[in-house]
């Protein structure tokens, strides 16, 4: 299936797609912005390694390491840098998908490269903008969709391991779309207009307006 994301059109397989208003157009894009988000599992996937971001864009979320692709930078060494600034440790990263998104308050497209790694070397390390925690990945994450009952009945009390399950409450309110595909290495690509955030000045608090996430069988970022 051959779709519009508004700056690509990609062919992928629907995984899921929606809309605050049906009929509403991908918002206009004047600039791009690239930045990466870097996940890393254990070797069966039944933990991941998320960050509490302490400040700037996603401030109080759980989520993987990354930020801005600095000119002259590719995005996989640019992933690489960030996850041993933020978190203090390095990994064989392997290009997992792509997001793009909009919001209403800042209408630049940011584009962001998402990596996995399955190993890791160095001491986890909290940073001035992250700190790191290991979450169990829930079967429901392996499935689909992340039910929204899941996000509801979200319990923070650890389970016989000493995990807690990934909080999709506390992350970015895209994620529970793509994050069954990440977990499976299944290569996606999504767009998501973000409206006006409910409180004035914070970011976290923009509605989703629409949404397409799809799985492709394409090439990773850097070839
Ligand atoms: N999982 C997820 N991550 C997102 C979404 N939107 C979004 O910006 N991010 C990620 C991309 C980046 O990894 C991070 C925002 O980057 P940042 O706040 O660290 O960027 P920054 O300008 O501080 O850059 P830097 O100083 O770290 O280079 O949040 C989203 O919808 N889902």
């Amino acid at each position: 299936m051959l779709v519009n994301l508004g700056v690509v059109e990609v062919d992928a397989t629907e995984v899921t797609s929606g809309s605050a208003n049906s009929g509403l157009s991908w918002s206009h894009i004047d600039k791009t912005q690239l930045y990466t988000n870097g996940f890393i599992f254990n070797e069966n996937s039944t933990k991941v390694l998320l960050g509490l971001k302490k400040r700037g864009l996603g401030c109080g979320f759980y989520n993987g390491f990354g930020g801005k692709v600095n000119p002259g930078e590719t995005p996989a060494d640019a992933a690489l840098r960030e996850l041993q600034e933020e978190a203090g440790i390095s990994s064989n990263l392997a290009h997992a998908g792509t997001l793009l998104f909009t919001s209403a308050a800042d209408p630049k497209l940011h584009h962001i490269e998402i990596y996995r790694g399955d190993d890791w070397s160095g001491e986890i390390t909290e940073s001035e903008e992250m700190r790191p925690e290991w979450f169990r990945v829930p079967s429901y994450a392996r499935s689909g969709v992340i039910p929204t009952s899941a996000i509801k009945e979200w319990s923070d009390v650890p389970g016989e391991d000493g995990l807690r399950t990934v909080p999709f409450g506390q992350m970015w309110a895209d994620d529970r779309f793509w994050f069954h595909l990440l977990v499976a290495k299944r290569p996606f690509i999504g767009r998501v207009d973000f409206g006006e955030p409910l409180v004035k000045g914070d970011l976290n608090s923009a509605p989703l307006l629409k949404w397409w996430f799809g799985e492709v069988n394409g090439k990773g970022a850097d070839g």
